[in-house]
């Protein structure tokens, strides 16, 4: 992997809070998931990432910018298309007047050369037919769009997605993987989610967190793979399991050290996420 962005020894505290503890990563082209439970720290990194928040130490290089001085904050700032957790609407905006604003504040000066461009994603995200339509009138979904629509403006090379899937209905969850998957063509996303499932259809590459630090690093197979041999399935609940749940058959998945003669199954990239988390902090180094 030729990395485009790459994060060494980013500590960020909250108060008393070690949101960030060495954080060390590198992305490349194409779609990273960024996984880990509530707290874990992945709204800070995204926030440290696209700029929005200064680290306390450690050093960042986004296509070639490193942010640390105004020159190239401005640099990544012109490269970049971030979609936050809780994007800013007004609700009174159209669609068309959201994203043109936050063309505006992307420096596109040129009127029609901009208008140009707020079609252009409008249309990428398919919310042409509703261009004029003020936000309050849109459903969740499609809120969703118009915030990806604004993030995609001015073809950004690093996209920063924090849980755009959040609240969306299967079928939206589709369509909106598949404009994720678009974006990441010859394009730098991380895309945090708590979807497991998303970053299994949709990712190249996977990062887990928890605690502010970095557990995992690799391919969606390799953590799947870290599954191998330690996910089985009883009868009854077993004791000495890692996690067990129900199924829908009735059924108990079991994940953890399998006993003897345990009846083993194919695992998951969620079987793999969730015995990282109980490993000690281990860095993988993939290629
Ligand atoms: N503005 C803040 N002030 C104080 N503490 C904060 C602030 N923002 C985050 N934190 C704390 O920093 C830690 C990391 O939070 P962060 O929001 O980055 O986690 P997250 O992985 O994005 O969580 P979630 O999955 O719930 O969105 C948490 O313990 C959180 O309570």
């Amino acid at each position: 992997m030729i990395p485009t962005v790459s994060a060494s020894g980013l500590r960020l505290a909250h108060g008393g809070v070690r949101a960030l503890d060495d954080v060390s990563l590198r992305l490349g082209e194409g779609v990273t998931g960024l996984l880990g439970p509530n707290g874990a720290g992945k709204t800070t990194l995204l926030r440290v990432l696209a700029t929005a928040l200064p680290p306390d130490r450690g050093a960042l290089t986004v296509l070639g910018h490193d942010p640390s001085g105004p020159a190239g904050r401005q640099e990544v700032r012109r490269a970049l298309g971030y979609l936050p957790q809780t994007p800013g609407f007004h609700p009174d905006f159209t669609s068309f007047a959201f994203v043109d604003h936050v063309a505006i504040l992307k420096e596109m000066t040129d009127r029609a050369a901009r208008h140009r461009e707020v079609r252009r994603v409008l249309d990428a995200v398919d919310l042409r037919d509703v261009r004029g339509t003020r936000i309050r009138r849109l459903s969740g979904g499609m809120r969703q769009r118009v915030a990806l629509a604004a993030a995609l403006v001015g073809d950004p090379g690093f996209l920063v997605l924090d849980e755009p899937t959040v609240g969306l209905d299967p079928e939206q969850r589709m369509r909106f993987r598949e404009l994720i998957a678009t974006a990441g063509e010859g394009r730098t996303v991380l895309l945090s989610t708590h979807q497991t499932e998303d970053v299994a259809v949709l990712c190249n590459r996977v990062v887990v967190m928890a605690a502010g630090r970095v557990r995992f690093e690799g391919t969606p197979a390799e953590l799947t793979a870290r599954a191998a041999g330690r996910v089985w399935s009883s009868a009854e609940r077993d004791p000495g399991a890692r996690a067990c749940w129900r199924t829908g058959t009735g059924a108990f998945r079991n994940v953890g050290d399998p006993p003897g003669g345990a009846e083993l199954v194919e695992p998951t990239l969620e079987d793999g996420y969730l015995l990282t988390l109980d490993a000690p902090a281990v860095v993988e180094t993939t290629s």
